[in-house]
């Protein structure tokens, strides 16, 4: 009975929705140059037999897109869906395999909105598996380790990417031509190696059984919208995206978030019929924005993002705005989340 209890497999969904992980190229050379969405999931499980190894998986295709065409319906579907595995007594782990290009916006999506401590992983590739030396079959076989372990319960949702293991919160694709594509400004919880997790830390921010909010109460996402900052910039893009009815607007700002004397007025304007004005930043190697610095978000009645990069940015504030539309209240979330 005991080796039976010990050698018990893990039951693993495989969610699958696109992405390069599920590409094909012309030939083998096309590592670049291929088309996205292409393989079902039943073929990206039967290519990797060692699976079975690790865990009972079975798969289900959830969508086949590739990631930057992803929307906000995708977005709570594929939460449903989590959801509702989750709550279920035979799944011990989740997988979602998804394009690169949004991935870190779904995996902090998924962070804040799951109520499990079920390890939920996502997980992508930089190369169709139809190219040399591609990076998918590892991919994919560490996230299935990750999830079928029981260590990695309570961590949030995770990246496994390039032997990492990343939190889908901090974690943002960095370069869209290396396998090393995915870092965090604060680096990995982990590594996987060889279908086994080696653990250095822990998630600090809120996430899943620890969150204020439940895919579960989320009807839909209001339009949250991105306008990225540059010199010379005038207010254009800001002033159409409200007009069209964001009820947030993220400022992709340069450095601290800052905003371009000839933005400001602008801004101003918008907040007072009502827009919410979130300074994030847009610099490389993450952003670091700080309240009442470069402006004076109090007197203005701004949120500043912190360290979230603008895409990140805009996934809290919509489902941030799902629960309130006070700028103090959202102001904690962003620091808390
Ligand atoms: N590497 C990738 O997955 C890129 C692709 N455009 C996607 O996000 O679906």
């Amino acid at each position: 009975k005991e080796v039976e209890t010990q050698t018990k497999l893990a039951n693993v969904v495989v969610l699958a929705t696109g992405g390069t992980i599920a590409g094909a190229g012309a030939s083998a050379a096309n590592s670049a140059t291929y088309q996205a969405a292409k393989v079902g999931v039943e073929q990206l499980i039967a290519g990797i037999p060692e699976l079975s190894k690790l865990a009972n998986v079975r798969g289900e295709q959830v969508m086949q897109i590739a990631s930057e065409s992803i929307t906000n319906d995708n977005l709570l579907q594929l939460g449903r869906r989590v959801a509702e595995l989750a709550d279920s007594k035979d799944v011990d782990g989740i997988v979602i395999t998804h394009g690169t290009d949004t991935l870190e916006e779904t995996a902090y999506f998924l962070n804040l909105v799951e109520k499990t401590d079920k390890p939920i992983i996502v997980v992508g590739s930089m190369r169709p598996g139809t190219a040399m030396s591609a990076d998918g079959m590892l991919n994919l076989y560490n996230a299935v380790a990750v999830a079928s372990s029981k260590d990695a319960r309570g961590k949030g949702v995770l990246v496994t990417m390039n032997d990492e293991i990343q939190s889908g919160r901090d974690v943002s694709k960095m370069i869209n031509i290396k396998t090393e594509a995915f870092k965090s400004a604060w680096g990995p919880l982990g590594m996987v190696v060889e279908g086994k997790s080696y653990w250095f830390r822990l998630p600090a921010k809120r996430h899943t059984m620890d969150s204020e909010f439940d895919i579960k109460n989320i009807k839909s996402l209001p339009d949250v919208e991105i306008a990225y900052s540059y010199g010379n910039v005038s207010d254009t893009a800001y002033k159409a995206l409200a007009q069209s009815g964001a009820k947030a607007i993220i400022h992709a700002g340069t450095g601290n978030g800052s905003v371009s004397s000839r933005v400001v007025p602008a801004l101003q304007e918008l907040r007072k019929e009502g827009v919410q004005i979130i300074r994030s930043s847009h610099v490389n190697a993450g952003g670091f924005v700080l309240r009442n610095a470069e402006q004076p978000d109090d007197k203005y009645d701004w949120v500043v993002a912190h360290d979230l990069n603008p895409q990140k940015a805009r996934i809290l504030a919509m489902v941030a705005l799902t629960k309130t539309n006070d700028s103090k209240e959202l102001q904690r979330m962003f620091w808390e989340y």
